[in-house]
């Protein structure tokens, strides 16, 4: 790697930055807006006001004895971290650490009667059942009309821009999204990624899922008509093992998602069916792999996940937390090559994003230059900005 090795890894403590929000204003905000959610007994308000004083003044303490996964996050950092502050170890392990340990919190891991209770459920199922849903699924009536190009066209960037519905984002970012001075996508290899999927049905995709409701019901519109071109022959769709990050897509939100396409009318209902019966013969696969979310970039990732990336005709990478473990959580110089950051990658990948964190790789000099004159440094974070980057290897 070039001059990659050399970048800083994000940390929370620099107060004023964006990370230092996240951890500082962002994590008790989820506290409180989970709480006033939920009917949460004495023990669990207990836990939380622990959890609002430790992720803001504590330190990092080993899980309990008897987690499940105790022994999986003592190798992940927790042995190296324990006893120092939230803000002083990587930015990605806090924010996965924070999610761990709401989830503890609130008796997500059990045993007990709130074992297995998303405690974001209801902001999701919210976003799900909204008008702007309703008026997603019925513009795609009007698509087969279009042509294959067009169809194409719409699919990805439906995908792609559903990226910016993400309610952890919209937790400290409300109102942040004017309209956008500099040009909307700031890099596109999607002729790239139509190359990779030129499609003699026998291509499999590995899509790493991001957010629920109105990214995931793109995500799986895009596989969809991905598997009804042929341009695919079968596509595997990684979600969350447990909630995360507030709005990830676990296995019960594609379940959400697919009643909500199979119920309605028209293209939509037309899809979710299809979805529905390639689920039941295998040509849609899902997995909740522990990596998923593990607070440690893609380049650690261990050999199973590595071996099925690497066995994909393409792996998609949705979403910026996502970027953020792809190219690694750092302050990378914004021309950094993206193929020289994912070189380490088994196989072909392709990142999806809207841009929601300081991180950024692979964009040319006209354009970095282009979005400081017209927003300083603001377009790293406002959501504006999307990208469509894409590192074939050979
Ligand atoms: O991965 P997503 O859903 O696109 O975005 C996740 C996100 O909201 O969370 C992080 C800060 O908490 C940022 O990287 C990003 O803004």
């Amino acid at each position: 790697m070039p001059d990659t090795a050399s970048a800083p890894v994000l940390l929370g403590n620099q107060p004023g930055s964006f990370p230092h929000s996240v951890l500082a204003e962002r994590h008790p905000a989820i506290i409180r807006q989970v709480r006033e959610a939920f009917p949460y007994e004495p023990r669990q308000h207990r836990a939380l006001d622990e959890l609002l004083v430790n992720c803001t003044k504590g330190e990092i303490e080993p899980l309990p004895a008897d987690a499940h996964d105790r022994d999986l996050w003592e190798a992940w950092g927790v042995r190296e971290y324990a006893g120092r502050s939230w803000f002083d170890v990587p930015w990605l392990w806090s924010e996965s650490w924070f999610y761990r340990r709401l989830l503890q919190a609130v008796g997500y891991f059990g045993p007990g009667p709130w074992q297995g209770i998303d405690p974001f459920r209801p902001f999701k199922l919210a976003e799900l059942d909204s008008q702007e849903t309703d008026e997603e699924l019925a513009a795609l009536d009007d698509l087969a009309d279009r042509s294959a190009e067009e169809q194409d066209r719409a699919l990805l960037h439906g995908s792609l821009w559903g990226n910016r519905a993400d309610l952890g984002f919209r937790l400290s970012a409300e109102g942040a999204r004017t309209a956008a001075a500099a040009p909307g996508l700031v890099a596109d290899d999607s002729d790239r990624l139509w190359g990779l999927l030129s499609g003699a049905g026998e291509a499999t995709l590995c899509l790493v899922a991001d957010n629920a409701g109105r990214e995931l019901v793109p995500d799986l519109l895009l596989i969809a008509h991905l598997l009804a071109t042929g341009r695919i022959g079968r596509a595997v769709l990684h979600v969350k093992p447990y909630p995360y990050y507030v709005s990830d897509a676990t296995t019960a939100d594609v379940v959400d998602a697919l009643r909500r396409l199979a119920g309605g009318r028209g293209a939509a209902a037309a899809h979710g069916r299809q979805l529905w019966s390639a689920l039941a013969d295998g040509r849609l696969v899902l997995r909740a792999h522990p990596f998923s979310s593990a607070p440690l970039p893609y380049h650690e990732m261990p050999g199973d996940l590595r071996a099925e990336f690497a066995s994909a005709t393409l792996t998609i990478v949705k979403g910026d937390l996502n970027y953020r473990r792809l190219v690694g959580d750092r302050l990378w110089p914004p021309t950094t090559d993206f193929t020289d950051v994912t070189a380490y990658f088994p196989g072909p990948v392709a990142a999806l994003r809207t841009l929601k964190s300081d991180v950024i790789t692979g964009l040319d000099s006209r354009m970095e230059a282009e979005l400081v004159a017209a927003e300083d440094q603001r377009w790293r974070t406002s959501g504006t900005h999307a990208l469509i980057q894409v590192h074939s290897p050979g």
